[in-house]
């Protein structure tokens, strides 16, 4: 896996299938999305490439606790056999971007699909949404994943089980990336 430090605009490729997210804890949800994208990838022969940023945007703005630290993060990454991990330095100057910048900056991939989760949102004030990405690219989505209790996998939930001392639950959560 190739990863790449994102200073805006550097990372060129000639066609592409890109996911974006924080993508904190790299927990099951993330993995079926990421999952998906690795195979897309594959059928087209071309590179499989998760846009991230450091550090996750609600660990910036609400100052929650990281659940994988950047490191961690491209282990896990790795495993799932992404072939370009970008990792946005996710600071003032980058947040000042507007949302054009941004599809500017993803444009430079040639994505041919570009897959998020339904509620995927990006750019400033998170003003972006699913209709102004697929008003440039080929945006697909993917249902959203639940545990056996029937609510949906999330970063923020996995955080507020951690907080509760239920480890155990957290940790199924987060997958152990063995198979
Ligand atoms: C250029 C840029 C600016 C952003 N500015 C904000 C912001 O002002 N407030 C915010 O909550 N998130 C901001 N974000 C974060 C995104 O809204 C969103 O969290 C990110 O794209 C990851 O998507 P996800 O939360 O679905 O994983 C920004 C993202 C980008 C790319
Ligand atoms: N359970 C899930 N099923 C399917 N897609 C998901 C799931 N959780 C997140 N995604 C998708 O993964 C991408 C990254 O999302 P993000 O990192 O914001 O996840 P999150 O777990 O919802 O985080 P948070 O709880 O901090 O908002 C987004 O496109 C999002 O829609």
């Amino acid at each position: 896996m190739v990863m790449h430090s994102c200073s805006p605009y550097t990372l060129f490729l000639p066609s592409s299938i890109v996911t974006i997210g924080a993508f904190d804890g790299v927990h099951l949800g993330h993995q079926a999305l990421i999952r998906k994208v690795v195979e897309r990838a594959k059928t087209f022969g071309i590179p499989a490439v998760v846009y991230t940023f450091d550090p996750p945007p609600r660990c910036y703005f609400q100052k929650v606790p990281m659940l994988t630290p950047p490191d961690e993060k491209l282990k896990r990454l790795k495993h799932l056999k992404v072939d370009y991990a970008i990792l946005a330095r996710f600071d003032e100057a980058y947040l000042s971007r507007s949302a054009e910048s941004f599809i500017e900056e993803l444009q430079m991939l040639n994505p041919v699909e570009i897959w998020v989760g339904r509620d995927f949102r990006f750019g400033r004030n998170r003003a972006g949404g699913l209709d102004e990405l697929s008003a440039v690219f080929n945006v697909k989505t993917i249902d959203p994943i639940c545990c056996n209790c029937g609510e949906t996998i999330s970063s923020t939930r996995i955080r507020s089980l951690i907080a509760a001392g239920r480890l155990e639950e957290a940790r199924e959560l987060l997958g152990n990336m063995k198979d």
